[in-house]
Formats: structure tokens, sequence, C-alpha cells
């Protein structure tokens, strides 16, 4: 267990980082390897993380900075020199907390919203405007702790939900398993309201990106894993506007408090359709795949632009060791072009969050081999 306090927190004087592998593909360059992480890293598959689990609820563990810490750095001592980021423990869903949502994680169900807005005067019922540094301070605490206890052998990487997919839980109350009527009703009965909705998370968004940065994230990204159940029309419509927006204010808020922009990936699950559109206006540096796109043509889609993370299906660690060694090595080849050469702007990832049920062995293997097969120089399939 870690020791430090949140109250033990003094600026921002952290350890200098040995391993900068990542940063360097989110800029694009070429690199000896492809840097590896894996969404969802620290979770339910570590046993380490289910006995902390045992004794506390969800969101105390989020809203806990030494714990928070202790599970962000669980997968990076038990894959030392494995991975090569960390992602700070918390969830999309601490943004409708804090404008004044109940979310619950009852077991086995997944989150819960007890109160979900059921039509546009709703919207009174939540905060605004939100102080992001009060009612989110203690991600901030968090990941300062995080990056203190890392001794710089990774970087920290912050995160947020989209706008599109945190309105879609706050309307419709659950997770994937219940459907999406009542939030696409929204967009689509309610369109001005929708707007209004998606432009206040936008706003919080922004100073939430902002504030893990100051508190010490080195890359951040924004997951719209609801991209999925848009059409192109309509996530032109109701989440591209936002993500934009969210790059570029991120960007030049940072610069006027006088800090670097640090690099931002957008996960959009399931829209491939816009990737090269994304890669154009989009204003992020790393692009994340879901595993229904071949890695080659999504190259192609976006041109050098920017960097690509992913892909492989997280249920192909549930193949067995071959099955993850000969995907993980075609992956591989597709992402460096079929060339020897090593890989340029490209983060190893799954195509999604690890799940539950994998072995840690054959996670651990997922990682050896993109080590393995991402080299410079190495054959490809
Ligand atoms: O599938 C659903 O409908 C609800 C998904 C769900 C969320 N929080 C949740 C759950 C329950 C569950 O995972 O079973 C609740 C949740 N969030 C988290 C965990 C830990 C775990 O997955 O085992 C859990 C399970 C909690 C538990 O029961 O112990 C932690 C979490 N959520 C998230 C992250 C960031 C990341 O993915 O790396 C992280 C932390 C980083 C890490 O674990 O290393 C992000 C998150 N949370 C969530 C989503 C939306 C995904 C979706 O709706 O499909 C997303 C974004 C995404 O994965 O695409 C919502």
């Amino acid at each position: 267990m870690v020791e430090a306090t949140a109250q033990s927190l003094t600026g921002n004087d952290f350890p200098p980082l040995k391993n900068d592998l990542i940063l360097r593909a989110a800029r694009g360059e070429r690199t000896e390897r492809a840097p590896v992480w894996v969404m969802r890293q620290a979770g339910r598959y570590l046993p380490e993380f289910r006995k902390v689990r045992e004794k506390h609820a969800f969101f105390d563990i989020c809203q806990t900075p030494a714990l928070a810490t202790e599970i962000t750095l669980q997968p990076i001592r038990r894959y030392a020199g494995l991975l090569d980021a960390a992602i700070i423990f918390s969830d999309i869903l601490v943004i409708p907390q804090a404008m004044g949502m109940i979310v619950e994680m009852p077991e086995g169900k997944g989150p819960t919203f007890p109160h979900p807005l059921a039509d546009p005067e709703d919207l009174s019922r939540l905060k605004h405007p939100v102080n992001v540094d009060q009612e989110l301070g203690y991600v901030f605490d968090a990941i300062t702790m995080t990056r203190k206890e890392l001794k710089g052998e990774v970087p920290l990487i912050g995160f947020c939900g989209s706008p599109w997919t945190l309105m879609a839980y706050m309307i419709q109350g659950g997770g994937s398993r219940g459907g999406f009527h009542s939030a696409k009703r929204w967009i689509f009965q309610y369109p001005t309201a929708s707007k209004e909705l998606l432009s206040r998370i936008t706003t919080i968004c922004v100073d939430f990106l902002i504030g893990q940065v100051r508190a010490g994230a080195q890359l951040v990204q924004v997951f719209d894993s609801w991209a999925s159940e848009l059409s192109p029309h309509d996530f032109q419509e109701f989440s591209l506007p936002y993500l934009c927006i969210i790059a570029h204010r991120v960007k030049s808020g940072l610069s006027e408090v006088g800090m670097e922009p640090v690099p931002m990936i957008l996960f959009a699950k399931g829209a491939n359709y816009a990737l090269e559109e994304l890669a154009i206006t989009g204003g992020y540096d790393v692009l994340g795949l879901d595993w229904c796109i071949d890695p080659l043509v999504a190259r192609h889609l976006v041109g050098d632009s920017v960097a690509l993370q992913g892909n492989i299906d997280p249920d192909i660690l549930y193949g067995g060791k071959e099955a993850i060694q000969r995907e993980v090595k075609r992956m591989c080849a597709s992402f460096r072009s079929n060339t020897t050469d090593g890989p340029k702007g490209w983060i190893a990832n799954l195509g999604h969050g690890i799940t539950p049920g994998v072995s840690t062995e054959d996670m651990g293997h997922f990682l050896s081999c993109v080590h393995k097969y991402s080299r410079q120089g190495d054959e490809v399939v």
C-alpha cells in the first residue's frame, strides 16, 4: 500500500521520466518498438484489485487518492518492464456525479443512475456551472500522488468520457445492457436541449482535462465509447463538434497557463467512418481504433497526420497463448505496414478494455508478444 496521503502533496516536483516511448509514438515518431498499455489495465481481472474491492466501494476508491494510486500501480508492478504507461484509476462517470447526479455501482450490474434525466426540464436539476476543482479535486490529488509514486517509471494517462457518451449515460440511466432508446430520443425530439447538455458537459471536460494535466497527467484520453450508436450524420451533429472543442480548448487553456500541451488521444469506438475527418479537424494527436478496422486501412485514411492506437479484439485474450501470439503478430505487421522498420506513430493496445475473465498470465503474454513482434528489424508475418 502506498504511504503518501493527499495532505502531503506539494507542488509538481516529479521524478524524471525513465521511459518516454509512448510520448514519442504519440508525436508520430518512429520508435524502436511499439509502446503498449491496455484500457482497463487496473481492474477486475487482477486478483490484487479484487482484494481491495472487497473492502471498499468503487467510488470510495476513486475518491481516496491513496487507494486510487495503489490500484493504478498494481499492473505496473505486476508487469514490470512490460507496460509503457499507467492510467489513473477512476471512471468516466465522475463527471455526471460532479454535475449532481447520483451514480451507484451495484455488484454485477454496472453503473446505475437512480434518477436519470427524463426530459429537458430535468436540466434544472444539474449543477451549473460546475466548480471542477471543488467537485473533482480528488482526481487531481490522486494523479499527483500517483505521478510521484510512479517514480518516473512510465508516463501517467488522465482521461474523461466524451460529451455524447456521458449524456447517453445520464439519460439512459445505466450501461449498454439497457439499450440507447431514451438517449437517442433526446437527440431527435429535443435537439436544442441535447446541445445545451452537450455544451455543459464539454465545458466540464475541458476544465477537468486541464486540471488533470496541471496535476501531473502526461497524456490524456477522451472515451467516446458510445459513438457507435450514432449514424455518421448524427455523430457530425452531436459528438464531433464537442470533441473538437475539447481538443482545441485544452491545448489553448494549457498554453494560457504557460504549460506545454500533452498528447491527446481520442477513442471514438465504432466511429471508424469518421477517422479521416477526425484526423483533419479533430485536434487530437492519437486516434484509438477498435478491432473492426484493419490498421493498414486506418493508416491509409488518416495519412501521417496523427498517431494510431489499438487494436486487437479484447476477446483474443481468451483464445489461448498460440492465438494471442498469432494475432499480435498480425496486428504488428499491419501497423508496421508490412515492413521491417520500427513502428511509426503507433501505440499498441486492445481495441477496447480488457474484460474481467482474462487470466493475468495471458495478459502478460499479450504484452510480451507486442514487445517481441513490434520490434524494429523483426520479421513480419
Ligand atoms: O458496459 C457497461 O454498460 C458499463 C461499463 C462500466 C463503466 N464503468 C464501470 C462499468 C461496469 C463494468 O465495466 O462492468 C465500472 C468500472 N470502472 C472501472 C472498473 C474497473 C474494471 O473495469 O475492472 C469498473 C468495474 C467496477 C467494479 O465492479 O469493481 C475503471 C475504469 N473505467 C474506465 C477506465 C479507463 C480505461 O478504460 O482505461 C477505468 C480505469 C482504468 C483502469 O482500470 O485501468 C472507463 C470507462 N468506464 C465506463 C466506460 C463506458 C464503457 C461502456 O459503457 O461500454 C468507460 C470507457 C470505456 O471503457 O470505453 C463505464
